[in-house]
């Protein structure tokens, strides 16, 4: 056991939106590279919203090692992934159907377990525990690179403000029946995997962002869904922001250099 307290945040900020898109490709290629360098593959957790789009400095990028990656959602809505709801659908449109990532490498809900959401959320975890095999030794898997945005309200993955999924620190894999935001009913990863993984990346930009990142990173104490992602020691968050969603910030941010 670590007795570390977490490490602060390492916030980001960029002059425009796409050169925080370039940056956070290279960022994610030199996490590629250091996970295949140890263990051969890389492993990473998304999530829907504007993230897929600001993934867009991978499509066509040579140093991407898609064969490599194993994909999971953060959160995923219970639709089928044919629906436009579906984060795995959203996913698909804005990256995976550009690269030449193995079907197979994307993990996605078991559809056939639409309406039975708690065998539907044991089935994802199943699959987490078939990647990474080490439920009973380390307790918890860990995901060499989790990607998240954040919502108006604070909410990153599905965990909302004041919902009891908060306090969830057991199960790797949850449901949700009665999110604010709809579809109504999700999965997602809870705060023991989203805290042990090595790298959480947040990704928000835009000014629509500048008040509630404001509140998530200057006044962690209020608890917020976002503020609580804090990685274990020797985990990192990162947090890639644009000039306008940074205009608030009282911590001090820098760019991002290799
Ligand atoms: O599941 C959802 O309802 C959305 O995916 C949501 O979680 C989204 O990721 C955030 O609200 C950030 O949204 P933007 O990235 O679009 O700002």
């Amino acid at each position: 056991m670590s007795h570390h307290p977490p490490n602060p945040p390492i916030i980001h900020s960029f002059a425009t939106t796409e050169v925080m898109v370039s940056s956070l490709a290279s960022f994610i290629i030199k996490a590629q590279k250091d996970s295949i360098d140890k263990k051969g593959r890389f492993t990473v957790a998304l999530s829907g919203g504007s993230l897929p789009k600001q993934l867009s400095g991978l499509i066509g990028n040579p140093a991407v090692k898609w064969d490599k990656w194993q994909v999971f959602y953060a959160d995923e809505r219970v639709v089928p992934l044919t629906d436009p709801d579906s984060n795995h659908f959203l996913c698909s449109n804005e990256l995976f159907n550009k690269v030449p990532i193995p079907k197979e490498n994307i993990r996605t809900i078991d559809i056939a377990l639409l309406d039975d959401l708690e065998e539907l959320s044991d089935a994802y975890e199943k699959e987490l525990i078939k990647e990474f095999a080490q439920k009973d030794s380390a307790r918890f898997p860990v995901f060499d690179l989790i990607l998240l945005g954040m919502g108006p309200d604070g909410h990153t993955a599905s965990l909302f403000p004041g919902h009891e999924l908060l306090a969830e620190e057991d199960r790797w894999v949850a449901y949700i029946e009665d999110s604010p935001k709809p579809p109504s009913k999700r999965i997602t990863l809870t705060y023991p995997v989203i805290n042990h993984a090595a790298r959480v990346v947040f990704v928000a930009a835009g000014a629509a962002k500048a008040d509630i990142l404001c509140t998530v990173l200057d006044h962690p104490e209020q608890g917020l869904p976002a503020s609580r992602v804090k990685p274990a020691h020797p985990g990192q968050l990162f947090w890639f922001v644009d000039q306008p969603a940074a205009a608030k910030l009282q911590v001090s941010s820098d760019e991002f250099k290799l």
